[in-house]
């Protein structure tokens, strides 16, 4: 079988689930359409989807695919069998979109969604609820599985697996058979400064990609006002490939000697009022074309 990376951009410059008000008045139909536009393969579920057979009809007019969709577990908080359940429907919904990735963020205590400093405030697990959360992976992971999905844990600012080091022992107790990684290049350089580290340790346990590029001067500026996570996306801390300073022909490379196969999604978080979605969108596809995908066929 040819080797294949797909790509996709996120609902998440159009609307926002953090902040729903925000570009409330796009709707689905406006948002595929841009991505078709743009030239993308897919995109993640946003909270605002419609049932399965409504979207997949929508789907199906722009030849588009789903990559997956966020799920915020509450292992610590809920119990791994409350969780179990919610997320055994979360994957049938996915495993009727045709989607191949279920993304899981484990949001207990988690300030990525509250007005808490998110660069001096985020939460630590005790050792007790880093085994529960990681039995609990296991078991989601296994659910998963059931539908044809790869549980895919997503590190994120504000939480409780945020950090390299946190990342490293969330691996290392969980079952690599049906706990895998996804990479988030923009959450991972916020938090640690460094972005190359966990992508080469990590390689192959990495199944999904984020691509989300920072800009330093703001996230200088909302390190020292101490933002909140929402403050910071609002002020424009995140933006496309190209547009931030990450080197994402380093990132892009190294997927490729790995033999990556899977989705790569554009993931750029900003106020939609200010950064136009589609000219974001169209930005992101010539960087991708001109700095990635045309130098590594050279
Ligand atoms: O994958 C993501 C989903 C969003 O809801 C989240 O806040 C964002 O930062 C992200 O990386
Ligand atoms: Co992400």
């Amino acid at each position: 079988m040819e080797r294949e990376i797909l790509w996709g951009i996120a609902p998440i410059g159009w609307r926002n689930d953090d902040v729903p008000e925000i570009g409330a008045e796009n709707t689905l139909s406006h948002l595929l359409s841009d991505i078709v536009v743009a030239g993308f393969q897919g995109t993640e579920v946003g909270g605002f989807f419609p049932e399965a057979k409504v979207l997949n009809r929508e789907l199906e007019l722009r030849n588009l695919k789903i990559a997956g969709q966020w799920f915020s577990s509450y292992i610590i908080r809920d119990g791994i069998e409350e969780v179990s359940q919610s997320f055994a429907e979360h994957c049938e919904f996915l495993k009727e979109v045709h989607a191949s990735v279920a993304v899981v963020s484990e949001q207990t205590y988690s300030i990525q969604s509250v007005e808490k400093n998110v660069f001096s405030e985020k939460p630590h697990f005790s050792d007790e609820e880093w085994e529960k959360l990681c039995r609990g992976l296991n078991e989601l992971g296994k659910i998963a599985e059931r539908y044809e999905l790869k549980l895919v844990y997503h590190h994120h600012m504000g939480t409780g697996v945020q950090t390299e080091e946190e990342v490293d022992r969330l691996l290392a107790n969980t079952d690599p058979k049906v706990v895998h990684l996804l990479y988030d290049t923009g959450h991972i350089y916020v938090s640690d400064g460094n972005y190359m580290t966990i992508l080469n340790k990590h390689i192959d346990r990495i199944k999904h990609v984020h691509f989300k590029d920072v800009r330093k001067d703001v996230l200088d500026q909302c390190r020292n006002d101490g933002r909140s996570f929402i403050q910071s996306f609002l002020q424009g801390l995140f933006t496309v490939p190209g547009d931030g300073c990450i080197d994402f022909t380093k990132v892009y490379q190294t997927l490729l000697d790995a033999r990556y196969e899977g989705w790569i999604v554009i993931e750029a978080e900003q106020d939609p009022k200010v950064a136009h979605p589609l000219e974001y969108a169209l930005m992101a596809r010539k960087y991708i074309d001109e700095n990635l995908l045309l130098v590594s066929s050279k």
